[in-house]
């Protein structure tokens, strides 16, 4: 699904890279719904605080518990955020499992304004918007092992509903397929066992992030 993606033709028309596209290479995180990327961005950001940021999101699903507005997402319904989305102040958007999300421009302009490494935690469509655009990161993809496994995750987190399970598994089998297709990811992390994969993060991240600064 690929309702809007607004923004890469601006950037590309104008020829010029807006000054907050400028600085460290963002870094794209993408993977099905329960591959475990909250958990690995969430370890991240608070090991390395004050070297990355998260670009915040907007969605209009609700927020689960324990999710804070400003800082998961910034919840919002989809009147507003088509009127932003016309508007133009979004880099890109999809539909996913029945609700809209999209990065703004702003997300990503406040982290690189605090000088951060801007993280985002896009899905695959998403990833294909931005790489019209000029952003230019680094795209990193993380992976379950298996179906079965992320069916045992996304169960064992309790946050959705039975049928919002079925929509993510049927994502995540076209996730877990062009992943692997050639240049769209710069690595792909299987997320098994959690600190070993949280190591080849760190590791990815210095070797290539870190340095491009
Ligand atoms: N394209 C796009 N996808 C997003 C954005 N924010 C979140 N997503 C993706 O939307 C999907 C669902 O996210 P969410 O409802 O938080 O579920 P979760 O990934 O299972 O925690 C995930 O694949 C996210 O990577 C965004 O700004 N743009
Ligand atoms: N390596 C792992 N082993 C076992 N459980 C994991 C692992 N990584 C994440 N989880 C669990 O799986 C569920 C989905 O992880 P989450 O980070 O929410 O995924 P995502 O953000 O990709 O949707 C959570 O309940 C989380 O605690």
């Amino acid at each position: 699904a690929c309702p809007t993606h607004p923004l890469s033709e601006p950037i590309m028309a104008s020829g010029k890279v807006p000054s907050f596209f400028s600085g460290p290479r963002p870094v794209v995180i993408s993977g099905p719904s329960g591959a475990g990327k909250s958990t690995l961005l969430k370890k991240l950001l608070k090991d390395y605080k004050g070297v990355f940021g998260f670009s915040v999101s907007h969605t209009t699903r609700d927020p689960r518990p324990g999710e804070v507005d400003g800082k998961d997402y910034h919840f919002t319904n989809r009147k507003a955020m088509q009127e932003d989305i016309d508007k133009g102040e979004f880099i890109e958007t999809d539909e996913f499992s029945g609700n809209l999300y999209g990065t703004s421009k702003s997300a990503v302009q406040d982290v690189r304004a605090k000088g951060l490494i801007c993280i985002l935690d896009v899905d695959i469509a998403g990833v294909r918007h931005i790489k019209e655009t000029n952003l230019d990161p680094i795209y990193i993809s993380i992976q379950p092992p298996s179906i079965e496994v992320l069916e045992e995750r996304l169960r064992g987190r309790a946050t959705e509903t039975e049928e919002k399970i079925q929509s993510r598994l049927e994502e995540a089998r076209t996730d877990m397929e062009e992943c692997n297709e050639p240049g769209l990811f710069d690595i792909v992390i299987v997320n098994s066992d959690l600190d070993e994969a949280y190591e080849k993060l760190q590791s990815v991240l210095k070797e290539v992030s870190l340095k491009s600064g």
